[in-house]
């Protein structure tokens, strides 16, 4: 009989749950399956959650609650949950799942039942802003802005569609201008904040990958924080990580796509003649290191494999 652990993928017919369940092909594990048209079935998957060791749910908000509602109902074995949504990152009981978060998270990880896989947006901008604000370089209470572009896989199917299918949608949208997107409550928790930042994401017309920039004027930052100490300290930060990489370049032009297809992540530091203001990016591929990428890593730590 086969040792592998088992897996099971809430949700593994949807873009996310396909990204992870191809990535786990390379991987130990066993992935336990229902056939399409049982999706929707809770009976089906409840009986399938009860007989693997990790449960992954890829689902809508409500559908994750009642997922995870579901296997806390199970008696007996209890599989851990590994959660893509956006209904539990910032719950105490869960851990967050952004292993390069500090020194510590990916034991955290490793050892908690429950982990919640960090929104796309919120990876490149808590990447980027957790460091400065630990290191005191940024007053937490320092005004924000995060402007992101998307490649349309991040709307999950329906989007895919609009610009794949019905080719209905336009080349590119600003999105989130009532300025309440759903992933500033774990980018505020997770940098570090006191004031909530002003976030603008947007769209464009390639499948996949992401930029997420943040422009800081330095004189009001809460030290006298020279451009090197940005740069230093956040070179310091990612040294041993395993998909995070400080990139020491001032590069004058980003692509969306530039990093599509890979699950790494990659920070820059651009600054003006006068080094007075600074631009700080992060590109990576929204279903990579903003999704199905970040899942794998996760699973890997919580099963060990
Ligand atoms: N796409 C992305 O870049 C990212 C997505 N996420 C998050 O991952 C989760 C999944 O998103 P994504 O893969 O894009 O979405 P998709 O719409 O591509 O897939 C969702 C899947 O869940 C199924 N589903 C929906 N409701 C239920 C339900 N009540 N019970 C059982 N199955 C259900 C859908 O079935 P059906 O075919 O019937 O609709 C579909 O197969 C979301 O919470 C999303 O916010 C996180 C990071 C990035
Ligand atoms: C382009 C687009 O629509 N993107 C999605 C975010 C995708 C994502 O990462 O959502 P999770 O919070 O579930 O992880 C949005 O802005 O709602």
């Amino acid at each position: 009989m086969s040792k592998m652990p088992k897996i099971f993928i809430d949700g593994e017919y949807g873009t996310t749950g396909l990204g992870i369940r191809q990535r786990l092909e390379k991987l130990p594990v066993q992935v336990c399956s229902i056939p399409v048209e049982k999706r929707h079935d809770m009976n089906v998957r409840l009986d399938m959650m009860a007989q693997v060791d990790l449960v992954v749910l890829c689902l809508p908000d409500d559908a994750s609650r009642e997922s995870v509602a579901a296997v806390q109902s199970l008696s007996g074995h209890q599989p851990k949950v590994l959660d893509a949504s956006t209904a539990f990152r910032t719950d105490p009981d869960w851990v967050y799942g952004f292993a390069e978060l500090d020194q510590d998270q990916a034991a955290k990880i490793k050892k908690a039942p429950l982990v919640a896989n960090p929104g796309c947006y919120s990876s490149g901008a808590i990447a980027l802003l957790h460091p400065l604000v630990q290191a005191e370089i940024m007053d937490k209470n320092y005004p924000v802005t995060i402007n992101a572009i998307s490649g349309y896989s991040g709307g999950g199917k329906q989007m895919i569609a609009s610009y794949e299918v019905k080719k209905n949608a336009p080349p590119f949208m600003l999105y989130g201008l009532n300025l309440q997107h759903k992933h500033l409550p774990e980018i505020v928790h997770y940098a570090g904040l006191s004031r909530e930042p002003i976030f603008v994401p947007s769209v464009g017309n390639f499948a996949q990958g992401m930029i997420v920039s943040v422009p800081l004027h330095l004189d009001i930052l809460s030290k006298q924080a020279s451009v090197g100490d940005i740069r230093q300290c956040l070179k310091q930060h990612y040294t041993n990580a395993e998909t995070v990489a400080f990139i020491d370049e001032d590069s004058a032009k980003l692509s969306g796509d530039q990093l599509a297809l890979t699950d790494k992540m990659e920070l820059r530091v651009h600054s003006n003649a006068r080094q007075d203001m600074v631009v700080l990016t992060a590109i990576f591929d929204n279903l990579g290191k903003g999704a199905s990428g970040a899942a794998i890593q996760n699973i890997r730590l919580m099963l060990g494999v």
